[in-house]
């Protein structure tokens, strides 16, 4: 790219614009840019940076005068603007954070610190396009990206934790709303130490059963205050959701295997397959991982593996009082760090390993990976 770069930034309000924007800064990313930014519903408006007004997001003249494009507007954006740019002839960069492209035989998922070397051969190669990964696949990568790099995965199942926050800023509110109302229900019971726990617990279930069909689930179409959801995205009409279709999907063209892999042709796709499950926590997900390894390896060799792998995974040790501190979403929420823990072997046989990861959605699992392709295009 040119030395100072016109990048064009849309979505940058948006919950997961919002992270990007700070990441940005806080790493001194704007000053190696020259950065337009764009609305949809406010051109003429003020940006949050410089003195130039807001650029419309749908003029494709003003895109067109980027050199790279970074979106974190979502996919309609997308499907609306990107092809008819590139029918255009605009051959910048497009950062995207959404679904829409990633299984495109011309894009590439971006997580740098696992895909690097893909990354790089994709560049040489003239791609253009570089998509983040499903929050989920990404966390999970940062995490045991070490154990598929060295070839030790036979096959893997997942089983996850997700926060609110993957369906967006509404659901976040939407859970805490959910959460104070039924406080609220028994709040004169729980102020009676003497109250009968059996009688909380039948006034909370009337009220979360109310809730159902009415304005206080509108954003989840269920109960998530004191409960779960065992569904996320689509349903693929195969018994299988469609978070779930992209645990195997994304992880094998991440890892450059599979019928979808850029550039060289990849190896035999790694099966990958469990359940995606909405739970009430704010902005991490955390996974518990069943590993069937390709042979024995020592469990300390595993762990060390793990640990060495990149700046940010932190290994746990498997006891309680450290897993309590250190592989929580409470603990991990607003951090880069990507903690491992209950690293064992499972009862089913020494090639059998369990492990549990945690990683904030917003930040590996959607805007650091953007930031960071963005500065690896700038910098080469
Ligand atoms: N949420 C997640 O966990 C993840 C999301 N993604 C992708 O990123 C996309 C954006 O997600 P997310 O950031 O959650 O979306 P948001 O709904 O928070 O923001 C998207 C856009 O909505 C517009 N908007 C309208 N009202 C408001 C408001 N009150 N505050 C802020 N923005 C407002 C803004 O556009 P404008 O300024 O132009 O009006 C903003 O850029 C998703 O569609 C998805 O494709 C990817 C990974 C994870
Ligand atoms: N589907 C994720 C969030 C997300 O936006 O995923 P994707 O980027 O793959 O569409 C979740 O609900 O937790």
């Amino acid at each position: 790219m040119t030395q100072t770069p016109r990048v064009g930034l849309i979505g940058w309000r948006g919950m997961v614009g919002s992270v990007l924007m700070d990441r940005m800064t806080d790493s001194g990313d704007f000053d190696l840019i020259e950065p337009v930014f764009f609305s949809t519903s406010n051109a003429g408006g003020k940006a949050p940076r410089g003195d130039a007004p807001l650029a419309d997001a749908y003029d494709l003249d003003t895109l067109k005068s980027c050199d790279a494009i970074l979106t974190c507007q979502g996919g309609d954006y997308t499907k609306k603007v990107f092809a008819d740019l590139r029918a255009q002839g605009w051959d910048g960069h497009w950062i995207d954070a959404a679904s829409t492209l990633r299984m495109e035989k011309d894009a590439l998922i971006v997580l740098d610190p696992v895909n690097r070397p893909q990354i790089d051969s994709a560049l040489a190669a003239g791609n253009r396009n570089w998509i983040g990964g499903n929050c989920t696949v990404s966390c999970m990568m940062m995490g045991v990206g070490a154990l598929f790099k060295a070839g030790l995965v036979e096959w893997m199942t997942t089983q996850t934790y997700q926060a609110a926050s993957g369906g967006g800023a509404q659901h976040m509110r939407e859970l805490l709303t959910q959460y104070g109302t039924l406080n609220a229900e028994v709040r004169d019971l729980l102020d009676d130490p003497k109250s009968a726990i059996l009688e909380i617990d039948r006034k909370v279930l009337a009220r979360q059963r109310a809730m159902l069909d009415s304005d206080e689930s509108a954003q989840f179409g269920a109960v998530l205050g004191g409960s779960l959801i065992p569904w996320i995205d689509q349903d693929l009409g195969n018994g299988v959701s469609r978070e779930e279709w992209k645990g195997m999907a994304e992880t094998n063209k991440i890892l450059g295997l599979g019928e979808d892999a850029i550039g060289v042709p990849g190896g035999e796709a790694i099966p990958i397959d469990g359940f995606c499950v909405r739970i009430g926590a704010m902005r991490c997900h955390s996974q518990a991982l069943t590993f069937k390894l390709t042979r024995d390896v020592p469990l300390d060799e595993i762990e060390g593996m793990i640990a060495s792998d990149n700046d940010w995974v932190k290994l746990v040790p498997n006891e309680k009082q450290a897993t309590m501190e250190a592989l929580t979403p409470v603990a991990v929420t607003g951090t880069l760090t990507i903690p491992v823990g209950r690293v064992r072997k499972l009862a089913m046989g020494p090639e059998y390993l369990g492990a549990f990861t945690v990683g904030d959605q917003l930040l590996w699992g959607a805007a650091e990976p953007l930031r960071r392709i963005l500065r690896i295009l700038i910098e080469g």
